[in-house]
């Protein structure tokens, strides 16, 4: 990441705006994917997930049935980081602190991905986030704070600062492509080069679409902006045929793709270091897919989320066992109410 100027925490509610800039970032507003607008509300679909298979990489999370996946999180709507360089706000007050301490993930992909049934779904909390099965429902970016009250070392501490209430901050964005709108690309970008605390991306993939020309330019801009990010493939329950080998195959052509970015850009942004082997899946219908049997979760992408936002945590006694019958992923898993700051 660039250096980045500190930025303020401001509150992005219902009624907040972003400033629409139709003119605005060229990368956005010619070839780029425009970013959307939303309309409400369906019930939110639980995103499921789960298995490891070793062989193609491909990690599917383990079931919210487990204990530990059940272990409600704390999840609170939060001030939003988005005051940028240049204001993307209105209304907004201008005093609110700036985060200097906690970790942000951003959250991304085109409209309809199903980006906000994902959050909902890693945070265990269904209406956090509001959903729609039309594109363009969600038309700002929206924070959650996350996790326990965080124990941040002295030192790190300037006097009267106010400290975070949670852990862990992540933000859910408009999406790209249908009933979207340049202008939310935009603040999203300025979002990403700037924001200080920003830790990484997860980036969001329809199994149920080819890899769209769009998805290959938000993948580019997160390698140019040496972004940290996480490939997760949504709707696996959905595009028909046998779901292991559509998503399999996919997650093998994100990975290639990757590849040749990290080539490309030079910067850094490398397996492992920029962008996570790991390619998770997600289905909202995955408790419908045999082969996984009866309900799903999260928690291993969880678990990459939390590591990829620097977070030390201790699973060992927590590994959730691998059940022969089934593919369930059998690493780690963690709640969000298990993150600690690294001390050292
Ligand atoms: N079958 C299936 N449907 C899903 C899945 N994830 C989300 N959906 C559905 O897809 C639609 C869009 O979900 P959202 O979470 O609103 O998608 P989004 O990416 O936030 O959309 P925008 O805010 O419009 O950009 C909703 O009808 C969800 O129920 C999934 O994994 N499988
Ligand atoms: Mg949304």
């Amino acid at each position: 990441m660039p250096p980045l100027k500190p930025t303020s925490l401001q509150r992005i509610s219902h009624s907040s705006r972003l400033i629409l800039n139709p003119n605005s970032h060229a990368s956005f507003s010619t070839s780029v994917p425009r970013w959307p607008r939303l309309r409400p509300s369906a019930r939110p679909s639980r995103i499921l997930a789960t298995s490891n298979d070793t062989h193609s990489n491909v990690l599917y999370s383990t079931p919210p049935s487990s204990p530990l996946a059940a272990r409600p999180n704390r999840l609170r709507r939060i001030l939003l980081p988005t005051r940028l360089p240049v204001p993307l706000l209105r209304r907004v007050p201008p005093s609110s602190p700036q985060n200097e301490h906690i970790p942000e993930i951003i959250i991304l992909g085109a409209s309809n991905v199903g980006k906000s049934s994902f959050l909902n779904a890693l945070v265990g909390r269904p209406g956090a986030a509001r959903v729609s099965a039309r594109p363009g429902k969600t038309t700002l970016m929206n924070a959650f704070g996350l996790g326990p009250l965080p124990s941040i070392p002295k030192g790190l501490v300037r006097q009267g600062e106010k400290l975070p209430r949670y852990s862990l901050v992540l933000v859910d964005t408009p999406g790209y492509g249908f009933k979207s709108q340049a202008s939310w690309g935009d603040a999203v970008w300025k979002y990403i080069k700037a924001r200080k605390m920003l830790r990484g991306a997860v980036a969001l993939l329809s199994s149920e679409k080819r890899l769209m020309e769009q998805d290959k330019w938000l993948l580019r801009t997160l390698a140019e902006a040496n972004t940290r990010t996480l490939v997760v493939l949504t709707k696996a329950d959905k595009g028909g045929g046998s779901w292991t080998q559509r998503c399999g195959d996919m997650a093998t052509l994100v990975r290639e793709e990757l590849r040749k970015m990290s080539r490309s850009v030079g910067n850094g942004w490398e397996e492992g270091s920029g962008w996570n082997p790991d390619i998770h899946i997600t289905a909202a219908g995955m408790d419908n897919v045999p082969k996984l049997g009866s309900g799903g979760g999260v928690g291993g992408v969880r678990t990459s989320i939390l590591e990829m936002a620097g977070f030390d945590f201790d699973l060992k006694e927590k590994e959730v066992k691998k059940k022969d019958e089934t593919v369930t992923y059998g690493g780690p898993v963690v709640s969000f109410d298990d993150i600690k700051w690294k001390t050292g």
